[in-house]
């Protein structure tokens, strides 16, 4: 459903993002993983608009994104949510979830009492919480509240860079369950985390990047032995090649 073919994208001159073919299909998780500074964000960042495509393409559904906006991005159906929870803290929770739906054409808009049935029902800390301020939540309740306002919106693909950064450890199973229940129902998700255990147990896929490029792309039941996913990522190992065989034949 979303197809990159030889992305290159990176700030100023230097390419940060190099021919990156990248696929997301409906109802898959695909997290990327990656060193700090592999790119992992700057790709992200591209996808959804925020940063223009140096080289390459982009697709979603067969309709082309690069070059376009975020805001007509987000109106083709995909949907970036950055770490740092991105909500307006002095506007209620119910506030927050009304504006979700004011980003989007008048015939898309879901009536607001179901968007608030869903999304507290997902997550019913934040229906306790409806008249609050969306200051007075803890930082996974505010991401809990970004989370909602985004998928309420009904993206076909989910973009979530680091959901679980600086979050209390108890509330990282729920988000990441929140993203397997949403690509269960058919949104393409992708998730960009620096921490492994928790989202290697919900993704389909695993697409590692280094220093810009795709080092391995593949199953995440590929990925269960943790010690060989560190490697990977330190440069330690080389995808293919046995550990203990190095150097050039
Ligand atoms: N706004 C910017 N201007 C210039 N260079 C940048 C900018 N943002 C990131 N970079 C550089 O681009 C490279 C990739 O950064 P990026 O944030 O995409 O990596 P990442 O894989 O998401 O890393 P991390 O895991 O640390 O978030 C790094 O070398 C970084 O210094």
């Amino acid at each position: 459903m979303l197809e990159t073919v030889n992305l290159s994208a990176g700030y100023g001159t230097l390419p940060v993002v190099r021919d990156v073919d990248f696929t997301v299909s409906a109802g898959e998780i695909v997290l990327v993983l990656g060193p700090n500074g592999a790119g992992k964000s700057t790709l992200m960042k591209t996808l959804a608009g925020f940063l223009e495509p140096k080289a390459g393409s982009i697709t979603l559904g067969g309709e082309s994104l690069g070059g376009r906006n975020p805001e007509s991005i987000a109106r083709a159906g995909l949907r970036l949510v950055l770490e740092g929870h991105r909500v307006f803290p002095e506007l209620t929770i119910e506030d927050n979830l009304r504006l979700g739906q004011l980003a989007l054409p008048r015939s898309r808009r879901l009536p607001i009492g179901e968007v608030f049935d869903r999304s507290f029902d997902v997550f019913p800390i934040l229906g306790k919480k409806r008249k609050d301020m969306a200051q007075s939540l803890s930082g996974g309740q505010q991401q809990m509240l970004a989370l909602v306002q985004a998928w309420t919106a009904q993206p076909k693909i989910l973009l979530c860079d680091e959901p679980s950064l600086g979050l209390a450890q108890s509330l990282v199973p729920e988000i990441l369950s929140f993203l397997r229940d949403r690509a269960d129902e058919g949104m393409g998700v992708v998730l960009v985390e620096q921490l492994i255990e928790h989202p290697l147990a919900v993704a389909d896929r695993v697409v590692m990047l280094r220093q810009g490029s795709v080092l391995i792309d593949g199953p995440a039941a590929d990925f269960a032995d943790r010690d060989y996913v560190a490697r990977l990522m330190t440069g330690e190992e080389t995808p293919g090649v046995p550990s203990g065989v190095s150097g050039v034949l």
